[in-house]
């Protein structure tokens, strides 16, 4: 899996040009092309800068030498990369399993071509049939919208800290929940939907982004684009 993450990840340096913008990703997979992108900066003194989507990303480009700008500093982005929890066969993605889906949906929408990275195992025929949809809400408003949110047929789960105690706390602030869905047939529609619950900041829905997702199988890179 790891050998797949890296083949992905090396693919994606073919989009990058000097001069470029990049929007970094979070993630185990775009934590390979920050590394390769940092070694390609330096070998070919190419002039780039990468707007972080994290503070993983932001750690990351610090450690492997990539020169970072804050989205508010940055005319436009020419590229994003970034990893996904689920694909589906309209490049509808899931994101947020590492809960940084707010920074990574404000820069990745903005991107002139948003590029995923994924190994096959994360192709699915419907979006929701193996992850769960991270929801990024308000603290003060987590159990209101737990409940609110069982009108679509769906049962959320307030994501738990591994080393400390209590809830995961987003780089917002903020806490997740992860909503499981019986069914998603309209991703773009519930996307939305999510985001009309008043203390609800942002979900891990992509719907019509991604315009290229390059995915890692053992016969090589295969190419899908919207
Ligand atoms: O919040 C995390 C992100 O959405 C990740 O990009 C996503 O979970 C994919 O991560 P990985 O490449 O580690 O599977």
């Amino acid at each position: 899996m790891e050998e797949l993450k890296k083949t992905v990840a090396m693919e994606a340096l073919s989009f990058v040009e000097d001069d470029m913008v990049i929007g970094l990703g979070t993630g185990s997979t775009t934590s390979y092309f920050l590394k390769f992108l940092g070694d390609r900066i330096r070998e070919e003194e190419l002039e780039i800068y990468g707007v972080p989507t994290s503070h993983q990303s932001r750690l990351l480009a610090l450690e492997y030498g990539i020169p970072i700008r804050a989205l508010d500093e940055v005319d436009a982005i020419d590229i994003a990369v970034d990893g996904a929890d689920e694909v589906d066969p309209n490049l509808n993605l899931i994101k947020g399993r590492g809960a940084a889906l707010t920074m990574e949906k404000i820069v990745e929408y903005r991107a002139g071509t948003f590029i995923v990275l994924v190994d096959e195992s994360k192709l699915v025929n419907r979006l929701g049939e193996k992850m769960p949809v991270p929801v990024e809400v308000i603290p003060a408003a987590w159990r209101a919208i737990a409940e609110e949110i069982e009108v679509f047929n769906a049962r959320a789960e307030l994501r738990m800290a591994k080393k400390k105690d209590g809830p995961v706390i987003t780089d917002n602030g903020n806490f997740i929940l992860d909503v499981k869905f019986e069914r998603i047939d309209d991703p773009l529609d519930m996307e939305i939907e999510l985001n009309t619950i008043p203390g609800v900041v942002e979900n891990g829905i992509f719907a019509d982004i991604a315009d290229i997702v390059l995915v890692g199988t053992p016969q090589g890179v295969k190419k899908l684009e919207r």
